[in-house]
């Protein structure tokens, strides 16, 4: 049983700024990664082209700018050499190999109760370990686990399949005929990627989703700080219409509602298009429909379409794995393992619990969320000495 101020669960760059803010403050602090690496995601569950959406400005951790001799979208192998040096500048040391297990409030005693198990790369445990803290910080992520659709005759596929998570460039797929599921940043994203390595590749849009470039969202980011929501959205719609002009007879149509809009409201973010909708244009990539069910190596779409792929990339989201160890509801998560408390009190639940990385705002909301931790939980022990 070991005992420490405040333990974090996960090391991805919520757990790390959380932690770097503590240090600042000299709270002692426990950082547990199931991984064996810190920021798992970037190393070692995205894809080999990925390059961060939002300019650097929008996307630093506290008290750290991006180098200026970065480039304006940093891609993903620079920012793994900006987390190195955040790590190693506010002297983190995360202890990987780290599984939570379960985690009880214990009322009597005013502390968390952190069962981990300590686990070998090959995922033997070794050993269970019990922390206990006075507050906890819940840093797992939005994007804990990728989520596959229960399709029917997935099962009994003859092909490949894989989620988005999985996949690192399209080398194995040229020549092949390739179906990527979903139209997030993911797929669009991997759809360009697979053409690029000279895959057949077609993309399954079920719904409305709106296309942006990335210089538009940073004007819109900009313009976010003088206009309203509802002004940015007439703006940016307007002119990613006169960019992109109706893609609706392409398969893709645009939500009635504004991209900023949703992003607030559902956390949705809009697709910021890295070429894909020019390869669409021209048919090199195929739009399709909805998902039926699967047949041998054929699927069956919503339109009647049948169509046989070789593989199928799953771009179809992630959801949190909160609600697996986190025991009670401590007034603070969702059986979705999302925060209860809506945006901008999403941070702080009951009992020393807080989250961070859970305001669907990628890394402007956890930089935020880590600050306002930190100085929350510096108050309550100050408050306690005083
Ligand atoms: C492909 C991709 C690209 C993105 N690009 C951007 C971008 O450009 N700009 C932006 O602002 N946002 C972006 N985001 C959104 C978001 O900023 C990132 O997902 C970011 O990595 C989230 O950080 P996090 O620390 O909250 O979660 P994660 O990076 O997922 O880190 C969570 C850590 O917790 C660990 N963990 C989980 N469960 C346990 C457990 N039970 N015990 C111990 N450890 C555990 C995980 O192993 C992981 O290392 C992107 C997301 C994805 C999926
Ligand atoms: N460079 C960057 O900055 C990048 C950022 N990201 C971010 O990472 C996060 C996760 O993105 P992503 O992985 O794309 O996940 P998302 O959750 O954003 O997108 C999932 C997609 O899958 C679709 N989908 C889900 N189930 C099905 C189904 N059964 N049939 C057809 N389509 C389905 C959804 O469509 P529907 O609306 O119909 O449900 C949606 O288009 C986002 O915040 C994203 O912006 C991701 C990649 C790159
Ligand atoms: O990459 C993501 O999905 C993010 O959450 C980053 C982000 C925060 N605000 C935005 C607005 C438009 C596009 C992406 C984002």
């Amino acid at each position: 049983m070991e005992e420490t101020m405040v333990v974090i669960v996960g090391a991805g760059p919520a757990g790390l700024a959380t932690s770097a803010c503590l240090n600042r403050l000299s709270i002692p602090n426990i950082v547990l990664e199931r991984e064996d690496c810190y920021a798992s995601l970037w190393k070692k569950r995205s894809y080999d082209r990925l390059k961060l959406h939002l300019a650097k400005q929008f996307c630093h951790l506290p008290y750290m700018d991006f180098p200026p001799n970065a480039p304006t979208y940093v891609p993903k192998n620079g920012f793994i050499d900006y987390l190195d040096n955040y790590v190693s500048h506010f002297g983190i040391t995360p202890r990987y190999l780290r599984s939570v297990e379960s985690v009880i409030y214990d009322s009597d005693a005013e502390k968390w109760q952190i069962v981990v198990k300590n686990m070998t790369t090959t995922d033997n445990v070794i050993e269970t370990e019990v922390y206990t803290s006075r507050f906890l910080v819940v840093a797992s992520g939005e994007n804990s686990q990728g989520t596959i659709p229960d399709i029917d005759g997935l099962d009994s596929y003859g092909g490949e399949y894989i989620h988005s998570n999985q996949y690192e460039n399209g080398r194995k797929f040229r020549g092949k005929d390739v179906l990527v599921v979903g139209c997030g940043n993911s797929g669009m994203e991997i759809a360009y990627d697979l053409w690029n390595w000279g895959a057949n590749t077609s993309i399954v849009v079920r719904n409305p989703v709106h296309v942006l470039t990335k210089e538009m969202v940073k004007m819109a980011m900009i313009m976010s700080q003088y206009l309203p929501c509802k002004a940015v959205d007439k703006i940016t719609v307007a002119i990613s219409r006169l960019k992109y002009g109706k893609l609706s007879k392409y398969g893709i149509r645009m939500p009635t509602k504004g991209p900023f809009h949703l992003k607030e409201t559902t956390g949705r973010s809009p697709v910021i298009d890295v070429g894909t909708i020019s390869k669409i244009k021209s048919g090199e990539i195929k739009v399709l429909p909805g998902m039926e069910c699967i047949k041998d190596n054929e699927v069956v779409f919503t339109n009647g379409a049948t169509v046989q792929f070789d593989a199928i990339v799953f771009a179809t989201g992630y959801k949190s794995t909160v609600r697996n160890w986190l025991k009670g509801s401590y007034e603070s998560f969702d059986e979705k393992g999302m925060p209860k408390r809506s945006f901008p009190y999403h941070w702080k639940g009951g009992n020393g619990i807080y989250n961070a990385g859970f305001s669907r705002r990628g890394l402007r909301g956890i930089s935020s969320d880590a600050q306002n931790i930190a100085n929350d939980i510096y108050i309550n022990i100050t408050a306690d000495l005083s």
